[in-house]
């Protein structure tokens, strides 16, 4: 027998509660439920509303008691949702049996029947999914992405001078600036942002094999097509006009592939970062009281990115499984996708995780010039590639008689430590034109760095 009450299973529902708990808001059992409420009261005054089968238009207090209800699902709600369904073994049965319940309090028994009236349980869900999935997006991981995307822009413009030593395939390679290498980020995550402030959030609202066919039989003289439509946009969604039983929830897969790929640009910032922060080029700022190992005193770790690394893996991992099992169900439909969209919140959760971390790391990061500035004068060799570029500018122009500028480099400089005389010397005795010797005399490690500076503004 254990001393324990029952424990949350889940990390995001235990030690990362308080980072990822506004996705709950949205995107927990109680949060669908409050939609499917809401989608229910609101096809009820819908069909009132147009005074369909002799029903006449709900009071309009009475309507405002209605839309109070989803608002209003609290603690106790819940309970009382959750004791219907222990009954009905069916969620939305379960919805459908509380809203009537309220109505019966508001004295709207008459109108009973027209609740979830024509609709199959998943007309509710999907328009429910789509508001909840849509509200957590927007309200909550992409002003979470966006937090990262401006901080890491800040930096960007701060660092756009300082000159850094490249390492392709992690050598000394051509220079450039620690500001045009975030702004490469940025201008990645801005793509993706514009992805997702775009997604389409499609909604499916006829009937059991989506033919109408039950509405047909009630009223077929009505086109219900237009209701449907009427009624899915009236919820700020797209109409969906033609599927199965489900929506064929290709617009998730859309909008999972891109948080995914989101994801992977953002694992790439956290690895860059953290290979920074080993290089000595970022500096940790300590944070008072805490602990960075706890055997060597000395050290910061960079934990921040690390945690970021390994959510932004699970959360990709999680989508990716979503976009590939939510486009596919069997004939009509099979309930994989219920069981599978319960955990879009764990999903995007692990990514709001992650964003978390890597704007509080890189709010705890200072470049270290001095250490920039010495790798770069350790590294004269770097600019093999411009004088060997001159050079066949110059035997291109008939200022140079020499035949391979390629080898010649390649002898002076692979593998080998050469500073900054031994370079002047080289460059001296070089067959090519004056003003070309003079430019190539002048360049340093720190100013081969071309238009990095300049390139910064494609993120402003
Ligand atoms: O409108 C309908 O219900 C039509 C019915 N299809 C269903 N559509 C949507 N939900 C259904 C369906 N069937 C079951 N359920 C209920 O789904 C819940 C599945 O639970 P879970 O696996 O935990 O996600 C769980 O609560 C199930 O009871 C059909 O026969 O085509």
């Amino acid at each position: 027998m254990s001393a324990l009450s029952p424990q949350p299973l889940s990390p995001l529902d235990g030690r990362y509660a308080s980072a990822v708990s506004e996705l709950g808001e949205f995107l927990s059992e109680a949060g669908l439920n409050r939609a499917r409420i809401q989608v229910e009261v609101e096809w009820l005054i819908y069909l009132t509303d147009h005074s369909l089968f002799g029903s006449t238009p709900i009071e309009l207090e009475k309507q405002r008691q209605l839309r109070q209800l989803a608002p209003n699902f609290g603690d106790d709600e819940v309970a009382e949702l959750g004791a219907l369904e222990s009954t009905t073994k069916h969620d939305v049965k379960a919805v459908e049996y509380y809203v009537r319940r309220r109505l019966s309090e508001l004295g709207l028994n008459d109108i009973a029947e027209l609740t979830h009236f024509a609709a199959t349980s998943e007309d509710i869900n999907n328009l429910s999914y789509a508001l909840v999935i849509r509200d957590a997006v927007t309200e909550v991981w992409l002003p979470a992405f966006r937090a990262v995307i401006d901080e890491l822009r800040a930096q960007a413009v701060q660092y756009r001078d300082d000159a850094m030593l490249a390492r392709t395939h992690g050598q000394p390679a051509t220079p450039t600036t620690m500001g045009k290498e975030l702004a490469v980020t940025v201008y990645r995550l801005e793509r993706i942002r514009k992805q997702v402030e775009a997604a389409e959030y499609l909604g499916k609202f006829s009937g059991a094999t989506g033919t109408f066919a039950a509405h047909l039989s009630a009223d077929g003289d009505l086109d219900w097509q237009a209701v449907s439509r009427e009624f899915v946009t009236s919820l700020g969604l797209t109409w969906n006009p033609l599927t199965t039983q489900i929506e064929s929830h290709d617009w998730q897969a859309e909008l999972y592939s891109q948080v995914a790929h989101g994801n992977r640009i953002l694992h790439n910032l956290c690895t860059d970062v953290w290979t920074y922060i080993s290089l000595g080029y970022f500096t940790q700022i300590p944070v008072a009281g805490a602990t960075g190992s706890s055997t060597m005193p000395h050290k910061i770790n960079p934990i921040k990115f690390e945690n970021a690394e390994a959510n932004l893996e699970l959360s990709s991992a999680l989508l990716d499984s979503l976009a590939q099992t939510l486009v596919t169900s069997r004939l009509q439909r099979d309930l994989t996708d219920s069981t599978t969209q319960r955990n879009v919140g764990v999903a995007l959760g692990h990514s709001l995780l992650a964003l978390s971390n890597i704007t509080a790391g890189l709010g705890q990061i200072s470049l270290n010039r001095e250490l920039l500035a010495e790798d770069l004068d350790t590294n004269w060799e770097v600019l093999a590639e411009a004088i060997q570029t001159v050079v066949r500018a110059e035997i291109t122009a008939g200022r140079s008689s020499i035949t391979d500028p390629y080898a010649l480099l390649k002898e002076l400089t692979r593998g080998k430590r050469i500073g900054a005389d031994d370079l002047a010397a080289f460059v001296d005795g070089l067959d090519i034109g004056d003003a070309a010797k003079q430019r190539l005399l002048a360049l340093t490690p720190h100013t081969y760095v071309g238009i990095s500076s300049a390139l910064v503004e494609h993120i402003l």
